[in-house]
């Protein structure tokens, strides 16, 4: 079985992100050491989210890790779109800065379409630049930059379908969600690999008999654990994008309520019924930061040729 295949205790394997992402990870940085310069990657923060401070900290740690140049930007929450359109233009006229991130969500009064299409597409390694989303649905996948979390979502399905000896050629994909940034690119990656693909959302009809067709079912909503056991056909391979913090049990050091994290699919019911399951957090998340790493070097490799 495969190392990142790993026994629940129930039904359902446990999908571990953590193992794979590692493994992402190390071959980014054996990649990274034979090349004769750098990659370089800016990570742009605006504001004092605390959720998007943890994250742009472990981006920098992991560039630093694979042997990356790594820088970050931290502005005020006060900046101007002007002010930030600027930084991002003279990071894309910058030589040594193969890719550009500008962490999201941005404070209101800032428009992420316009910065974001600010990004020069090919320094673009977060993959929501237009013409990345142009290539990925013309099924240019080798051409485009392709958004984190899909790509390191489909990874997972890939490796797991392997490991349970399953097809995704063929199989009945349901993606519940549409974003820009997960549901929508998830559904072009599922496609290239001819699974026959549902996008479901909000106003879909009776999306739990939706959902109970999927032999891959993809839960990207943002709605903690709405997904529930009797939403998923047994034996079904479920990918959890969802990481919603809900309150715990208790008081924290701080005298603070604790808090958990949870995913959109509700995990201890689904691991009665699914296949092989992502948990919340383990799961999707940690491949988000190890995909940016590989789109960094791939944008390096390619500003090289
Ligand atoms: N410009 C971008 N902004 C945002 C993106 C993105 O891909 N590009 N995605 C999310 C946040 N995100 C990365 O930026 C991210 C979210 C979660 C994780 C992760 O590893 N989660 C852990 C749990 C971490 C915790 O304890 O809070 C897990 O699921 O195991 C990594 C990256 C929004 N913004």
């Amino acid at each position: 079985m495969s190392e990142i295949i790993k026994p629940s205790g129930k039904k359902a394997l446990l999908i571990d992100g953590k193992a794979a992402s590692a493994a992402v990870l190390a071959r980014v940085a054996a990649e990274t050491a034979n090349l004769a310069h750098k990659p370089g990657l800016a990570v742009v923060l605006v504001g004092e989210d605390p959720a998007s401070q943890v994250y742009v900290k472990s981006k920098g740690k992991a560039a630093k890790e694979c042997g990356f140049h790594s820088v970050q930007h931290d502005l005020p929450a006060t900046t101007t779109q002007a002010q930030l359109i600027a930084l991002v233009e003279s990071l894309n006229a910058d030589p040594a800065i193969h890719g550009i991130l500008v962490q999201l969500p941005l404070p209101k009064g800032i428009d992420s379409s316009k910065v974001l299409e600010t990004i020069a597409p090919e320094k673009d390694v977060d993959g929501f630049h237009p013409v990345n989303v142009g290539l990925l649905s013309a099924g240019l996948t080798e051409r485009a930059l392709v958004p984190c979390t899909p790509a390191g979502a489909m990874l997972l399905i890939q490796q797991a379908a392997k490991a349970l000896g399953r097809d995704i050629s063929g199989a009945e994909a349901v993606i519940v969600g549409r974003s820009n940034i997960v549901g929508k690119p998830m559904a072009q990656l599922l496609l290239a690999q001819n699974a026959t693909v549902t996008v479901a959302h909000s106003r879909t009809k009776d999306l739990p008999a939706v959902a109970r067709r999927a032999d891959i079912l993809v839960a990207a909503v943002g709605r903690p654990e709405m997904i529930r056991g009797d939403w998923i056909k047994p034996g079904a391979l479920v990918i959890d994008v969802g990481i919603n913090r809900v309150p715990g049990e208790g008081l924290n050091a701080q005298g603070q309520p604790k808090t958990r994290l949870v995913g959109d699919v509700a995990l201890q019911e689904a691991l009665d019924v699914a296949g092989a399951i992502t948990p919340v957090p383990g799961g999707v998340g940690p491949m988000t930061i190890a995909l940016l790493m590989s789109n960094t070097l791939q944008a390096a490799k390619r500003a090289a040729l």
